[in-house]
């Protein structure tokens, strides 16, 4: 039970929930948004791409996307398993994921949903002041995740895992992993 993704709206606390997860599971942590995040501090010509897009909340486009979590993935560390926090955040994305694991020859093991509902979600989110958390980009990212991320649910129905993400950050982790548990 080790290749796993992270789903749900921004502010559901899946990078904290990832944190501690992936030193349970000993996996990596592999976010985008840390990832872009970085590239964006180190103004490599990624980031200088990248950067509009994070701070207007829209998607960055696909094609640089994949190719980043493509690089990612066909490193070392992440051969025996990972733990994806914010990729795939489309159907397409998740195609070229499934191609990636395909070339590799694996498969996801789950994908666990985080379940929070909106006002605490734009509740955390305002109180957390990332350079990407003003109300307009909140409410941009939000859409976004409604009419492009949670198409995904549906996509994964198969091994998908919903978690409510309320309660303490050692509720929620233990949730998780009684829940992947269960699950075999
Ligand atoms: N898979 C992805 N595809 C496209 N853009 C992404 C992806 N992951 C992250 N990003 C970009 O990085 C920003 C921040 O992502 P993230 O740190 O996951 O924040 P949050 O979960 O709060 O939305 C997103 O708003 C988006 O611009």
């Amino acid at each position: 039970m080790t290749r796993l993704v992270l789903v749900g709206p921004p502010g559901a606390g899946k990078g904290t929930q990832a944190v501690a997860l992936s030193e349970q599971l000993r996996v990596p942590h592999i976010s985008t948004g840390e990832l872009f995040r970085a590239h964006v501090g180190q103004e490599t010509p990624l980031g200088q791409e990248a950067k509009r897009y994070l701070d207007s909340g829209e998607l960055v486009p696909d094609s640089v996307t994949n190719e980043m979590v493509r690089e990612r993935l066909a490193e070392p560390d992440a051969k025996a398993g990972f733990l994806l926090d914010g990729f795939p955040r489309n159907t397409k994305q998740a195609e070229v994921l499934g191609e990636i694991l395909g070339e590799a020859d694996v498969t996801l093991d789950a994908v666990i949903q985080l379940q929070v509902p909106e006002d605490v979600v734009v509740a955390r989110l305002m109180s957390r002041g990332r350079a990407d958390d003003t109300e307009e980009v909140i409410r941009r990212r939000q859409q976004i995740y409604v009419s492009e991320t949670a198409p995904l649910l549906e996509y994964y129905a198969g091994i998908l895992v919903t978690v409510d993400g309320v309660g303490s950050v050692e509720e929620i982790s233990g949730r998780v992993l009684k829940a992947l548990r269960d699950r075999t």
